[in-house]
């Protein structure tokens, strides 16, 4: 099915402002309505349960196809055209392959406030670049003998905590062929960043919102300093992230480059953040890595 629609859409008409794909065995409408570099996404309830979202490649001019489908014929909640994620991967791994022999082993580390996908895009990353990935929360962990980050919060406090992430990204800047997950927080003392500027630092920037959905939506419990505040635990969520981010943000200026999910939807044309998976922020990491290293 996802064939048959990929390949309906090539993408002279993916910015038209509606779309209806009448095709699909007759059973299935698409309905997505884009307003081009509008952050504005219409999702029109025809007269099925199903959901599309056609977007293109971050430097491809064909168009995809993402489907939700609630209908009992669809068993997959989540459908994506093979052709569009082969795309993607094709396209991630061609940029990895042309960055590879330009890294000479750096590290590259990735820094971004909590939940913005440092880990996931960090892994990625690494498989694609046969690096080995590490997360410094992890290891600050394991040198607590399993103690859980926001137990060491509890036990220690933070300045406990972060003697101890300052220790591990020390130990990581002496090693070579690494992507590193840092915790949100690394950026804000400037010891840190002589160990990340031995190698590549990728700021990955979401705004806010989109983070207070994602962090409310898997719970707070493992990360201690959002536990604070009134109010539901989105808002609550939301207004720990503004006041560190106020604290924050000219750290992060401190990155080699920046990754912004804006910038990425807004070349998908989708622009709802929300929609923009770590496949393509990835490819956007190594995008901007490369520019980097050509400067
Ligand atoms: N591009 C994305 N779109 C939607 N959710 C994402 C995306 N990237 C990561 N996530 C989800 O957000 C949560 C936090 O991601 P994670 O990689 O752990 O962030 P970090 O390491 O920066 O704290 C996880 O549940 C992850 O699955
Ligand atoms: O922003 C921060 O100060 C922190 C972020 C967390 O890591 P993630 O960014 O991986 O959530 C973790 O290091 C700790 O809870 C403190």
């Amino acid at each position: 099915m996802e064939a048959t629609v990929s390949k309906s859409l090539q993408l002279t008409t993916w910015n038209s402002s509606d779309y209806t794909v009448p095709t699909l065995n007759n059973s299935m409408r698409l309905y997505t309505r884009y307003e081009k570099n509008k952050s504005k996404r219409v999702n029109n309830m025809l007269n099925c349960n199903h959901l599309a979202t056609i977007k293109p490649a971050i430097g491809h001019r064909t168009a995809g196809l993402k489907a939700s489908c609630t209908s009992q014929n669809f068993p997959a909640s989540l459908l994506k055209s093979e052709t569009f994620i082969a795309e993607e991967d094709l396209l991630l791994k061609k940029k990895s392959e042309e960055i590879k022999p330009c890294l000479s082993g750096r590290c590259i580390y990735l820094v971004g406030m909590m939940g913005s996908g440092k880990t996931t895009i960090g892994q990625i990353l690494s498989e694609v670049l046969d690096y080995s990935f590490f997360d410094s929360d992890k290891l600050i962990e394991q040198a607590a003998g399993g103690t859980a980050v926001a137990d060491i919060f509890k036990l220690h406090g933070e300045g406990y905590f972060r003697d101890n992430e300052t220790e591990v990204l020390h130990k990581l800047s002496l090693m070579h062929r690494l992507v590193i997950s840092t915790g949100g927080g690394a950026v804000v003392r400037p010891i840190n960043w002589k160990y990340m500027h031995k190698g590549i630092s990728v700021f990955i920037d979401v705004p806010l919102d989109a983070l207070a959905q994602r962090l409310t939506a898997i719970g707070t419990a493992s990360r201690p300093l959002l536990h604070h505040g009134s109010g539901d635990a989105y808002t609550q969520t939301f207004m720990r992230l503004s006041k560190l981010w106020e604290e924050r943000s000219e750290a992060y200026t401190n990155a080699s480059v920046r990754v912004s999910l804006e910038c990425i939807a807004d070349k998908l044309g989708v622009g709802d953040v929300c929609s923009v998976n770590p496949t393509q922020i990835a490819i956007e990491a190594l995008v901007k890595i490369e520019d980097y290293l050509k400067e």
